[in-house]
């Protein structure tokens, strides 16, 4: 039976996954860190995805692999291939007043219409803008523009310094919409857009179909296997998941990410909801937060606990914290758009002053986020039949519990796994049958959480209660000079 490769280059690690094409029985797996930071040379990504290979036993037997990857970051590539600068990933808050200069100028209703989404600082097009006002130099020396998982196929495909075929770099259109200068309505790019960011025109990735091979992996001995599009991460695990219409996905990653399929674009001009297409033909709007799983990891340090104690921690206390809120601002934040935002705790008494408050209070913040999300994802139209938790923070069974009390609803925890690098796989599977739809692959060992009757009598003041610290909070020291 042929087998598939999905790779996640996702911000913390790679992951590869070896599965049966027709099956998608699992094979084998591999991982390897990133390095920290929102600036990192797309070489340590080819190194740890090398890595990540090797421990999942290699690419020398597959016949098909596709990549999903973290969206948004700029990989600007000069004539002769080579990477200009560093890559800013979609954390990266430093383009935020290049965001608000591009949506000032054409409106955010206009820039809704055009691409899907009105830039916030994580879109390519505001890093290609700071990247002209900041580093004019490197500017200049843009000839063309990708992002990780383009870039990353592109180097499967053999393409580099030293076969730098800049007309080879392809994308999808679920990455694509990410850009800020690809309308995911029409299926075109907005080269005007791009200029408007860089200043000048560069070579973009072509647009593949959603089961059109990208190409032929040549990598080690292997020369034959074929190159499915990717995606970005987002969409690739709403692949993986095998998500329907009804379906929402809470993703607990490094990012926060509230999605949904829908059969059509979608155009928010709040900016709350991004507008993207999916890895299947049709749409993915989505909310996104910059606070996932690092609040859990900042509360863990902040407590000396790891991520079981702080979830037993949590687990002490009833919903809502009595009273106590975390405002999870750790890293900024784009939804709501505040880049330059700090944390905050708000409701602290003598009584709230303990390990336990303040680890819930932690999960609660984290996932208020989401539900916020949600929110506006639902006043656009999106219909929450099924709402499940992936990402690493998922593993959490304190994520899990305090879920169904902030969103007032049962909530479904797929399997532990990779659902971006299954979903990268299933699209290779895709590819290499050339049928008009995925092939059906079973999901077993979801455990469902119901919500209990007093966590949901908690839903609405807790909702409440976050949404009155939502605006009282600090910016970082020293943020947006
Ligand atoms: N059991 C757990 N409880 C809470 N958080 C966890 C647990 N296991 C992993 N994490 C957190 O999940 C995050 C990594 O999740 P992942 O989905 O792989 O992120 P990304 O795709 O952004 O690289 C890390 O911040 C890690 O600390
Ligand atoms: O910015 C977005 C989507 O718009 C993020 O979802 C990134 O794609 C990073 O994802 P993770 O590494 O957190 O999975």
């Amino acid at each position: 039976m042929p087998l598939v490769a999905g790779i996640d280059s996702s911000t913390q690690s790679c992951k590869v996954v070896v599965r049966e094409a027709d099956t998608g029985a699992l094979v084998r797996d591999g991982r390897a860190s990133h390095p920290e930071g929102t600036e990192i040379h797309p070489d340590r990504w080819w190194e740890a995805l090398v890595s990540a290979v090797d421990a999942a036993g290699g690419l020398d037997d597959v016949a098909a692999v596709a990549v999903g990857g973290q969206q948004h970051g700029l990989v600007a590539l000069d004539e002769s291939g080579a990477v200009v600068r560093p890559a800013l990933l979609w954390n990266d808050t430093r383009s935020a007043r290049a965001a608000a200069e591009l949506t000032e100028e054409l409106g955010p209703r206009a820039w809704a219409e055009a691409v899907g989404s009105v830039p916030v600082a994580s879109f390519t097009v505001t890093k290609l803008r700071w990247l002209a006002e900041a580093e004019p130099h490197h500017a200049a020396r843009v000839a063309a523009v990708a992002l990780p998982h383009d870039w990353l196929t592109w180097r499967l495909a053999g393409h580099g310094p030293d076969d730098p075929d800049l007309e080879a770099l392809r994308t999808d259109r679920s990455d694509a919409s990410g850009t800020g200068y690809w309308s995911p309505a029409t299926g075109e790019y907005r080269h005007d857009l791009l200029v408007r960011g860089l200043g000048h025109d560069a070579v973009l990735p072509r647009v593949c179909g959603p089961a059109e091979s990208a190409g032929t992996l040549a990598y080690g001995p292997n020369r034959h296997a074929l190159l499915g599009p990717g995606a970005g991460d987002n969409a690739a695990a709403a692949l993986g998941l095998g998500m329907v219409e009804g379906d929402v996905a809470l993703s607990i990653g490094t990012s926060g990410v509230v999605s949904a399929v829908s059969a059509t674009p979608a155009a928010d001009p709040s900016g709350s909801v991004a507008g993207f297409a999916d890895a299947t033909g049709e749409f993915l709007p989505l909310a996104v937060t910059l606070n996932g799983a690092r609040v859990l990891d900042a509360a863990a340090r902040i407590l000396g606990v790891d991520h079981a104690r702080l979830a037993e921690l949590a687990l002490t206390v009833p919903p809502g914290s009595d009273g106590l809120v975390l405002v999870p601002y750790l890293e900024g934040e784009r939804t709501p758009n505040r880049p330059h935002a700090s944390g905050s705790f708000h409701g602290l008494t003598l009584a709230t002053s303990t390990p336990g408050h303040l680890a819930r209070a932690s999960v609660e913040g984290l996932l208020h986020g989401l539900a916020d999300g949600l929110a506006a994802m639902v006043a656009l139209g999106t219909r929450p039949d099924r709402v499940s938790l992936i990402g690493g923070g998922a593993r959490s069974e304190a994520v899990r519990r305090c879920a169904t009390s902030v969103f007032g609803t049962s909530v479904e925890v797929p399997a532990p796994g990779e659902y971006v690098a299954d979903g990268a796989a299933r699209q290779a599977a895709w590819v290499l049958s050339g049928a008009p739809e995925p092939p059906s692959w079973e999901r077993s060992g979801s455990q469902s959480y119901a919500a209990a009757e007093e966590d949901l009598s908690a839903t609405a003041a807790m909702r409440e209660r976050y949404a009155t610290a939502r605006d009282l909070v600090l910016d970082r020291l020293g943020a947006g000079n």
